[in-house]
Parts: structure tokens; sequence; C-alpha cells
């Protein structure tokens, strides 16, 4: 790239050896003008060294403290999918917009939806002086950035006038509680505004339009395969009867609506390729020399889709989850979510989203196709998340749960 070599990680073989058995080798990410730009070395997508430690950390821990795997989240969560199905049954069976919906990263937070597609950003990253001086997609990216960033800035200044810091009800007052805390014991402290405006600004743009894509794929494929459909329907009848609440613990009674949306991720991937990394010294991958600063894209889609790893990488079909008893299988070339130490830090969260969401919808509602069309267009657009062509669905209530 330029004069930067670059090496692109195929195949789960190559991946696994590279980002898996060799993780600390690749965990940093290069900083070109774009990205520095965009995050200035803060937060943690786009921080490297002790800033990504301390505030990956953080952050993880922090969303445990809030009740992340907890029932507390999950309760949450469920009041998102009931609002969701009430926004839907207020269509009445008449067709829909698949992109109408928007999946709150904290339930009861903020939401975004940033939907430009990311087309110039390979030109930004090859020439940043040119491209500074171009408009297009990457400057509203830049806008939408300094925006969220100044929005949850005056965030932060409410929550630190709430004085609500000692007894911390979200993230904000977390992350403040510990700037308060630590300032006297901790020389080498990251924690500071700057990076916790970063932090909300990174779980926002990674959490908000990833979940919202796979869903927005989940009611396409349900509506393009109504027998796949109908089988979900059924297993979660026949298991959670009429029972309102559920929790994500009961995808374990649930394979195949586990295995569906293992597919639905596996083949309609999000993020085809992982956000990059840098090589840190010399280091021999599947006997190629990857020499000290070498760019490396992981190419997530190659192991999603990798011909060794699955019988029929090609086709939707949730069969690659099961086994011949029909009982949910792990399958270690399953990695939406990246591989690592850099690995997906809202993973726990984002499949605790996908499952309630998804179950909560195909219990209220079936998702059938608008009068004179035969199938919705499945092939993905390429944007800042591989997402679907612009779609409209029926969402029609089911007498037995409405
Ligand atoms: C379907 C949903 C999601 C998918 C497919 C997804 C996928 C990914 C992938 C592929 C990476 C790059 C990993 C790498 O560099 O190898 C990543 C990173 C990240 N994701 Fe997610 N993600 C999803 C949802 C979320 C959610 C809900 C959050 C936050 C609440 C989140 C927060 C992050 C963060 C902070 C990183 C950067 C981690 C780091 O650099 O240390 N993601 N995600």
């Amino acid at each position: 790239m330029g004069h930067i070599p670059l090496v692109v990680l195929c195949g789960f073989e190559a991946v696994q050896e590279a980002l898996i058995n060799h993780s600390e080798d690749f965990v940093e990410r290069p900083l070109g003008h774009f990205l520095k730009a965009l995050a200035q070395e803060k937060g943690i997508i786009f921080s490297n060294g002790h800033t990504w430690k301390q505030q990956r950390k953080f952050g993880l821990a922090t969303m445990r403290k809030l009740g992340l795997g907890k029932k507390g989240m999950e309760h949450q969560v469920e009041e998102e999918a009931h609002q969701l199905v009430e926004t839907f049954a207020r269509a009445k069976g008449h067709s829909i917009n698949g992109k109408e919906f928007k999946v709150s990263l904290f339930p009861n937070a903020l939401t975004i939806h940033v939907t430009d597609p990311l087309t110039t950003l390979p030109l930004y990253i090859l020439f940043p002086r040119l491209m500074e001086s171009l408009p297009g997609p990457h400057k509203k990216v830049l806008a939408y950035t300094e925006t969220v960033r100044s929005f949850v800035k005056e965030e932060i200044q409410q929550h630190k006038e709430k004085h609500a810091v000692h007894d911390p009800q979200d993230f904000i007052d977390f992350y403040l509680f510990h700037m308060e805390k630590q300032s006297t014991d901790e020389p080498n402290s990251t924690y500071n505004e700057e990076n916790l405006a970063q932090c909300i600004s990174d779980l926002f743009l990674a959490g908000t339009e990833t979940t919202a894509t796979a869903l927005q794929w989940a009611l396409l494929l349900m509506a393009n395969h109504p027998d796949i459909q109908e089988k979900v329907q059924k297993e979660v009848e026949d298991t959670l009867g009429s029972s309102q609440s559920f929790s994500y613990q009961d995808r374990k009674r649930l394979p195949y609506t586990n295995a569906v949306i293992h597919e639905i991720l596996r083949a309609y991937y999000v993020l085809f390729v992982g956000i990059p990394r840098k090589c840190m010294k010399d280091v021999n991958i599947l006997g190629f020399l990857i020499p000290k600063g070498t760019h490396v894209i992981a190419d997530f889609r190659s192991v999603l889709l990798d011909p060794k790893q699955w019988e029929k990488p090609q086709d939707f079909n949730p069969n690659h989850f099961l086994d011949q008893d029909g009982s949910f299988v792990e399958r270690e070339a399953f990695l939406p979510f990246g591989a690592g130490a850099r690995v997906c830090l809202g993973e726990l969260l984002a499949r605790i989203e996908l499952f309630i969401f998804f179950t909560s919808l195909l219990r209220a509602f079936s998702f059938e196709l608008p009068e004179g069309v035969k199938e919705l267009n499945a092939k993905p657009i390429f944007g800042g998340t591989l997402h679907p062509h612009p779609y409209k669905l029926c969402a029609v209530p089911r007498c037995s749960t409405s």
C-alpha cells in the first residue's frame, strides 16, 4: 500500500495462525492520516499501546458492571425489542421499509444511524493530502464524528453537573468516578475526558450500524426463506409457549433458532474485513515471513466462506451449526467478530441483542414478501458495513401471539 507493505490474511488457517496464535504480534492498529483525524489516537478502536489497554479493559469491565450478561441489561434489550414489535405492529401487515428500524446500543440511551458508505476511504488512506482537499463521504464521516464527539462532550458536562458519579448509573458516571478516584495513585493514567468522549463515540460507531445491519439481513432472509422462518417459529412456540419473558440463556433450548442467527452472521458477514492491524515484529506465518511494520488485513469473508471449513459455504444453510441430532454446534471458523486481542469488544452485547430482537420479532410476526415480489435482493452493498439493498417487506401479525 503505497510504500508500506500490506499483507491480506486469507482463509481460516492464516487468520487463526496470525491473529489467534500470534495475537500479541498483531495487536496494534496502523494509524494513518485519516484514522488519526478520526479518533486522535484516543478511545478503543483507533488507539494503541497503554491507552488502548487501559480504555479497552475499562470498557469491558464497565459493560459488565452495567449488567452485561445479567438479567438487568437483557431486560432493557427486551424493552427495546418490545418497542420495535409495536412499531411493526402499527403497519398492520402492510409493507414496511426494512431500514426503518434502529437498534439502540445502550438501551434508553442514544441511537445513531450512519448510512453513508465509506467508499472513498481506501483513496484517503493512499492519498491523504489530495483527499483532504476533495469532497466525498470521507469528509462526511469526519463531520459525523465531530458532531457525535461534541454531543458526547455535552452529555459528559451534564453528568458532571448532576454529581451522580458516586451513585453511577451509566458508562459516563463510572468513567468520571474512576477519573476522580485515580488522579493521585496512577501517574500513567489515560483516564481523561478526551478518552471518555472517544470511547463513547467508538461504542456508537462500532455498536449501532453493525447490529442493525445484521437484523436487516435477518428479516430479509426470513422473507426469502419461509421454510426456515416457519421452523424457527415452531421451535420458539413449542419451547417458550405463551410465556412473555425469555432470556439469552434460552438460546440453549432453541438450537435451530440459534443456528439460524449464527448462519445469518456467517453467510451475510457484516464486516467483511477486519479493522487493519500492524505487525509488531518479524513473524513467520505458515512459512511466509511478515516483516515488522507490515500492515495486515484479515479477510474475515474468506474465513466465513472458507471451503475447507464449511460444507456449503455459499448457501444459506443453518445446518452448518447443527449436528445430526439437531443439537447446536460451535464452529471454530465462525469469526464474524474478529479474533485475537482486538476481537470485538461488544460481541456478547451484540449476541444478546440479536437473539432477543430476532426471537421477539419472529414470535410476533411472519415476515412476508410484498405482493408481486418473488424474492428480495440478497446481494450486499459495500459500505462501512455490508448491508442489503433497500427493501420492503410485510410484518404479518401471528394470531397465536398477538
Ligand atoms: C453484529 C454486530 C457486530 C459485529 C459483526 C462486529 C464485528 C467486529 C469486528 C470484525 C471487529 C474488528 C476486530 C478486529 O480488529 O479483529 C470489531 C471491533 C470492535 N467492536 Fe464490534 N461488532 C459488532 C457489534 C459491536 C457492538 C454492539 C459493540 C459495542 C457495544 C462493538 C464494539 C467494538 C469495538 C469497541 C471494537 C474495537 C476493539 C478493539 O480495537 O480493541 N461491536 N467488531
